[in-house]
């Protein structure tokens, strides 16, 4: 397919294709699709992931932002005779809505997902999709590790609590480099999200996410000195934490989401 397209992969796209069968079932297995799914694939590529969940799932939306393969991903499936429960959008997976998915409402994100922007494309397509339920999806190892970190990490950060306010995060399983055309310098690993209400909070998300990227861009300084600029002056933060009952001393990397949550309501006026 490769050949016949005179496809030359791009790094910036992320562009590394499964090619081994035993990983695509693999990716379908641990996502647990059923005939009752309604599935959310960003960056399809050549179609080898799409052709599979198309065996499983009753229909799959598929986001592909290049356009020579956005084309040629409904002639592949089209071949085989599942061209009608396939929904393709030209698109940049971080600016869709479900308005551009043709009404059809996705329950579960299934990705092989560009590694340079995996994160903030999951994070989008959390907070836009709410019919989302879960989520399983293929990033780099270190990205998958950072994703599923919990509090008291070497690798917590700013990616591990965003997603924790959607979801329960867990790695799935890694994945060697060997099963990609072109072979990328990196492992992959297996992330399973599974939708949880967020913490119960007065504070939007937006709110939470202002004190959360506040408290990791000093990650070394204690919450006091780090949410200084945040509150206004480090009193009015130490002000903050005391009301939320979080210690001051403590960073960042030691609070669960439910504790930004609190910081986020105490923000002094
Ligand atoms: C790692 S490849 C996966 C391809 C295919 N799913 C597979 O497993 O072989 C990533 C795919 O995402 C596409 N892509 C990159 N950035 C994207 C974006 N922002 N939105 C949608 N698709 C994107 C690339 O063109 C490529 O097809």
């Amino acid at each position: 397919m490769a050949q016949k397209l005179d496809l030359r992969p791009t790094k910036r796209l992320g562009q590394n294709f499964v090619i081994d069968g035993g990983t695509v079932r693999k990716i379908v297995r641990a996502a647990e699709v059923s005939g009752s799914d309604v599935v959310l694939e960003v960056g399809p590529g050549l179609g080898s992931l799409t052709l599979a969940l198309l065996e499983a799932a009753s229909h799959v939306v598929a986001v592909e932002i290049d356009p020579v393969l956005a084309k040629q991903l409904p002639v592949t499936v089209g071949e085989r005779g599942l061209g009608s429960r396939l929904t393709v959008v030209e698109a940049d997976a971080m600016r869709v809505t479900p308005t551009h998915f043709s009404g059809y409402l996705p329950t579960a994100l299934v990705a092989n997902l560009p590694y340079n922007v995996a994160v903030p494309v999951v994070l989008h397509l959390l907070a836009a999709v709410p019919s989302l339920e879960r989520g399983l999806v293929m990033v780099q190892a270190e990205v998958a590790d950072r994703l599923a970190a919990r509090p008291g990490s070497k690798v917590y950060g700013v990616p591990s609590v965003k997603a924790a306010w959607y979801s329960d995060v867990r790695r799935a399983g890694p994945v060697g480099r060997t099963v990609f055309w072109p072979v990328p310098n990196v492992d992959s690993g297996l992330v399973s999200l599974v939708r949880r209400d967020p913490p119960s909070t007065t504070a939007s998300r937006e709110e939470v996410f202002a004190v959360i990227d506040a408290a990791f861009a000093q990650r070394r300084k204690t919450l006091r000195a780090a949410l200084a600029g945040w509150a206004g002056t480090a009193a009015r933060a130490e002000e903050a934490l005391r009301g939320a009952g979080v210690d001051p001393s403590l960073r960042g990397e030691q609070l669960e989401v439910g504790d930004y949550a609190r910081i986020a309501e105490h923000r002094p006026a």
